[in-house]
């Protein structure tokens, strides 16, 4: 537009200065709202606080854009799911399977009271949605309420019906409070849900057979191992053998369980080998099943002969969690591993380190039959999964392996850093004997005693001959009647003895 041609060169100038001066005022007259309405924001701001001095958060299940489950939601939940079974105030509950026993604890902090009791003749309940629950804390008075919104996305964690709803957990607090929740409450929560998690949560069982399957967060997996849900019965309370040598187990297991902070001290992986030998029925694989309960640990059972490589040995290491005991039963049958490490050259194993490389097919007791004909993993490979770099992977982790011929087994491969205890499960001495009694019979003493006192270290009898004679064949067999069976047996077994030991004699056999 030419100013000059409509107001004279004069007045453009005048225009120009006026135009200029209402832009501005403009300008600051918008600074100005702006202004003004931030005022006014933090007044009503301040003047909500005054009428409702509350605050929120908000804890969703699926974090903004993730397809898995939000750690912090599971804990609430599980932290929740602990408080609302022992309340009173909780109107409306959901009910689901306890999934293996056991619920939460409480909550508050006098929370920890323990597993089940949430969890009502095998249900878990846990707050429906809309319901309110209170919580206190450290003077503090919270409440917690859950909530559930249909999510428009279904399809998109894949998983059908399941992922079309959006759950979330409300927590309110008076203002005052802010940074106790900040910093103490929901730490807190957190911790005791994990706690309630691991408490409530089934162990498994695992078998490295390749399994795919949905997750309980509607995510897809695929795994080198198959699970069942682990529910052997036996406990040290069961496990017969003798009290002092139990007690040391138990001690050791403690000790490592609690040895976090002593591993990260002298700088050694959280981890720990067992070996347990002996004759077949002495109770070996019945102690991991004791040792997984007593520790509440999973349970990765390792058949090496369907392990065709090395590699696939470390990919099944790297699929393991922690808080678990990976068992390979009878090691020495399992693959060629009995010869001292050796360089063959046979160039099969798909390490470098051919030096190393026993031969691993298996050839005992069946010409390979099976899944383990073609197995290359080497000792090496085993050395190198026990005690290598990548068993640092993961913590509190216990290998087990278990052989009836220690003997057998290459020297590096039951070496103290690799298998750090080694415990011999023998034949059924006195005092097994003693805690079988109490087990199966529930007697302390008695007048048979004497006789299997006398007979037991004569002849090799193993805890599962034992406990076989003890366990009542009728509603009429009475502690004395599987005493006087047992005594039968011994005596039976001592005269078999007898006569191979003449025979020997008689045929100028030097025992
Ligand atoms: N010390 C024990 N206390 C209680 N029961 C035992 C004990 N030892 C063995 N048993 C019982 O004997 C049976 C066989 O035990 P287990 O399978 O643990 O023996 P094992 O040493 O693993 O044998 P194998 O070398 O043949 O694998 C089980 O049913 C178990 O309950
Ligand atoms: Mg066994």
């Amino acid at each position: 537009m030419d100013l000059a041609a409509w107001f004279g060169p004069v007045n453009s100038g005048l225009v120009l200065l006026i135009l200029t001066m209402l832009l501005r005022n403009l300008q600051n007259f918008q600074l100005m709202q702006t202004f003004v309405a931030r005022q006014l924001n933090r007044r009503a701001r301040r003047l909500a606080a005054l009428i409702d001095p509350y605050l929120s958060i908000t804890i969703h299940e699926y974090d903004a854009g993730r397809m898995t489950r939000s750690d912090v939601f599971a804990e609430t939940k599980a932290y929740l799911d602990g408080a609302v079974g022992t309340r009173d105030d909780v109107r409306h509950l959901n009910a689901e399977d306890a999934r293996g026993g056991g619920g939460g604890g409480g909550a508050g902090e006098g929370g920890g009271g323990g597993a089940g009791s949430s969890s009502s003749k095998g249900l878990v309940l846990s707050m429906a949605d809309g319901e309110e629950v209170e919580d206190h804390f450290r003077g503090a008075t919270l409440w917690w309420s859950a909530h559930c919104e249909q999510d428009d996305d279904k399809g998109r964690r894949g998983g059908g019906g399941r992922a079309s709803q959006r759950r979330s957990y409300r927590l309110v607090f008076h203002e005052c409070h802010r940074d106790l929740v900040r910093s103490a409450y929901l730490p807190h929560v957190r911790d005791q849900g994990r706690a309630f998690m691991a408490m409530s949560r089934q162990r498994k069982l695992y078998t490295n057979i390749p399994s795919s399957r949905w997750g309980d967060d509607g995510s897809y997996m695929c795994s080198l191992w198959t699970e069942v849900v682990f529910k052997h019965p036996k406990t040290f309370e069961t496990l017969a053998m003798d009290p002092e040598k139990k007690r040391e187990i138990i001690d050791d297991l403690d000790m490592f369980k609690n040895g976090k902070e002593q591993h990260r001290r002298v700088g050694k992986a959280w981890k720990r080998g067992y070996l347990l030998h002996g004759p077949p029925g002495t109770g070996k694989s019945t102690m991991v099943a004791a040792m997984a309960n007593y520790l509440g640990y999973d349970v990765y059972d390792m058949e090496l002969t369907s392990v065709h490589t090395n590699t696939d040995l470390r990919k099944l290491l790297i699929q393991t969690t922690s808080k678990s005991i990976i068992v390979i039963e009878d090691v020495d049958c399992s693959s060629n591993l009995t010869g001292r490490r050796k360089a063959t050259g046979d160039g099969e194993d798909d390490d470098d380190d051919a030096k190393t490389t026993t031969k691993k097919v298996i050839d005992r007791g069946g010409g390979g039959g099976g899944v383990g004909g073609d197995s290359k993993v080497t000792l090496s490979g085993l050395l190198n999964f026990i005690d290598g770099l990548w068993s640092a992977f993961g913590e509190e982790r216990l290998i087990v392996l278990t052989t009836n011929h220690v003997e057998d087994l290459d020297p590096a491969l039951i070496r103290t850093g690799r298998m750090d205890k080694k415990i011999e499960m023998s034949y059924c001495d006195f005092e097994t004997f003693k805690s079988m009694a109490k087990i199966h019979l529930d007697v302390d003493d008695h007048e048979m005693f004497a006789a299997v006192e006398r007979l037991l270290p004569e002849v090799d009898l193993v805890p599962a001959d034992v406990g076989e004679h003890l366990t009542a064949k009728n509603p009429r067999d009475d502690a004395g009647a599987c005493l006087a069976r047992l005594v039968n047996a011994l005596q039976e077994a001592k005269a078999k003895k007898d006569a191979a030991e003449r025979q020997d004699e008689d045929n100028g056999v030097v025992v």
